[in-house]
């Protein structure tokens, strides 16, 4: 299959918020989220407060599923982005309620994120669940799982780090192995073009569930940065 480069990424910001997101927008915002600078890398250890592990959650909607793995993993720190304001007020009212502190969120483009303000190699592992599936060929390009962006993120791994991937859209998670096999600096954990086995070693997501009540069939697939290759 041939992919084209990608060039801007496709986003949607607004949406109507409620009183309590719109208020923990405001008040909650000194607690978790991330003042991205217009130039220059964010400083991580400082963001956290300590030296950990690192995950980078793409697109992570609504943020419950992102709450709930940030809850059971305290050792780790977990770095949310997401554009849809909505979902980020309701993903840090629910940090809150979980008493989080290794939970921080960013509402960037995660692609600039990735691109401009995150140092690399610092990133244990990147997880993009259920991205916007562009069902339309003439939108392909508009996906953010491209070549140009396992560029980027082979540069923030660090050497061995995971880039877990999930979609209920099967020709995405064609277009996912396609992209993915065909990048030697990543290895299939499962084995060449396979899926992970289900149930797959992630909470269930809003959009999951939307998905599977269309009976839409889930696809995981979890690469490694090979060591020898990372940027
Ligand atoms: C289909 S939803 C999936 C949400 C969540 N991961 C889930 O499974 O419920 C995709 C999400 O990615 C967000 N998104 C899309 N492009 C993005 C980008 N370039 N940067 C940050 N977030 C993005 C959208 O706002 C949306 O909330």
């Amino acid at each position: 299959m041939s992919q084209p480069r990608q060039t801007r990424t496709f986003v949607r910001r607004e949406g109507r918020l409620t009183q309590g997101q719109q208020r923990a927008l405001e008040g909650l915002w000194p607690q978790f989220g991330v003042d991205v600078p217009e130039r220059g890398v964010i400083d991580l250890d400082g963001l956290f407060g300590r030296a950990a592990p690192r995950v980078l959650d793409i697109g992570f909607g609504d943020g419950e599923a992102l709450v709930e793995m940030a809850a059971a993993d305290p050792e780790r720190d977990y770095l949310g982005v997401e554009v849809h304001r909505p979902g980020v007020g309701h993903c840090l009212l629910c940090a809150e309620q979980a008493g989080l502190d290794n939970l921080r969120v960013a509402t960037v483009d995660a692609v600039e994120l990735v691109r401009h303000h995150l140092p690399g190699p610092s990133l244990e592992t990147v997880q993009i669940f259920f991205p916007d599936p562009w069902p339309k060929k003439r939108h392909h390009k508009r996906r953010i799982i491209q070549p140009a962006f396992l560029d980027l993120l082979a540069e923030r791994l660090v050497p061995g780090g995971a880039l877990h991937l999930a979609t209920d859209w099967a020709d995405y998670a064609e277009w996912m192995l396609d992209t993915l096999e065909a990048d030697a600096r990543f290895e299939n954990t499962c084995g060449p073009r396979a899926f992970v086995p289900p149930p797959p070693p992630r909470p269930q997501t809003k959009f999951e569930r939307r998905g599977l009540r269309k009976g839409h069939q889930v696809h995981d697939l979890i690469y490694r940065l090979r060591p020898d290759t990372a940027g």
